[in-house]
């Protein structure tokens, strides 16, 4: 489903700063990982390249087989719209709108007709435990309730690949285990694959497999294998290396 190639990034500027070193990735349908690592290790610089926010300096990404650099920015628009779908640390949604219209506002930007609209907002809506705020704006609702509209934008299509950075970084921790419940669903439900990027070891140890960064190269990776509180416990080890490493850098 993703294929991430050679790929390398250098900012360009006063100084150039190279984020990322030759990664090579690959995800596979249905899979759902996470990416962890020290704070500046390039996490989001990857996830940035992978959702065509921003280009690699060199390598390419394929997702589902295609390389999305190849296309117009109005085909850019539309592939961004029906095959990622996207969830923030800081949810992202629009104030002025409604939860309900923000659940469907890139079926508002498709031309969708508004019955099928309401419809399917109503359908996810319900899956998620958010039919009661549909007409509630986004400063009346909590922390959780704004995060699940965020992923009820993001499935609204269906998309073969959801983007995940840091979605849990702004909840307490009731609403970090709901959210994380809800991603594990749609992952095995719909079959989306999911990338997510996370700096709390509960959060990555939802996932199948986790890829660790480190100075813009790959580190290593662990695969869940025999359930989350193992898994649990060989990521919080990895991270204590890391830990030690930079307190010993000092
Ligand atoms: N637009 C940019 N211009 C120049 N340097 C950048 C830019 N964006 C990120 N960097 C640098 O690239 C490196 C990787 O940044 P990135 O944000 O990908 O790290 P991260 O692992 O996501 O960090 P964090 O966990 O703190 O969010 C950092 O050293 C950062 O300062």
């Amino acid at each position: 489903m993703l294929e991430v190639k050679n790929v390398s990034k250098v900012y360009e500027g006063k100084v150039s700063y190279r984020a990322l070193s030759k990664i090579n990735l690959s995800i596979k349908p249905g899979e759902f990982v996470g990416v962890m690592g020290p704070s500046g290790s390039g996490k989001t610089t990857l996830l940035n390249m992978v959702s065509t926010i921003d280009v690699p300096s060199s390598g390419e990404i394929l997702i589902d087989g295609k390389n999305p650099s190849g296309l117009s920015a109005k085909e850019l628009a539309l592939f961004r719209r029906r095959e990622l779908g996207f969830i923030f640390q800081h949810f992202n949604l629009l104030p002025t709108l409604t939860v309900k219209e923000n659940i469907v506002l890139s079926m508002t930007l498709d031309g969708i007709r508004v019955k099928e609209m309401n419809e399917k907002a109503e359908q996810i809506a319900e899956k998620l435990g958010i039919s009661s705020i549909l007409d509630k704006r986004t400063y009346e609702i909590s922390g959780g309730q704004a995060q699940r509209t965020a992923i009820a934008r993001a499935i609204i299509y269906q998309p073969k690949l959801i983007l995940a950075d840091e979605p849990t970084g702004n909840l307490d921790s009731k609403s970090a285990k709901d959210v994380l419940g809800i991603l594990e669903t749609i992952n095995r439900e719909a079959r989306a694959t999911m990338m997510m990027v996370t700096h709390d070891a509960f959060a990555a140890s939802h996932c199948d497999r986790v890829i660790f960064i480190k100075d813009g190269k790959l580190h290593n990776e662990l695969t869940k294998g025999e359930g989350k509180e193992p898994f649990y416990k060989k990521i919080m080890k990895v991270l204590a290396q890391f830990e030690e490493a930079a307190a010993a850098s000092f």
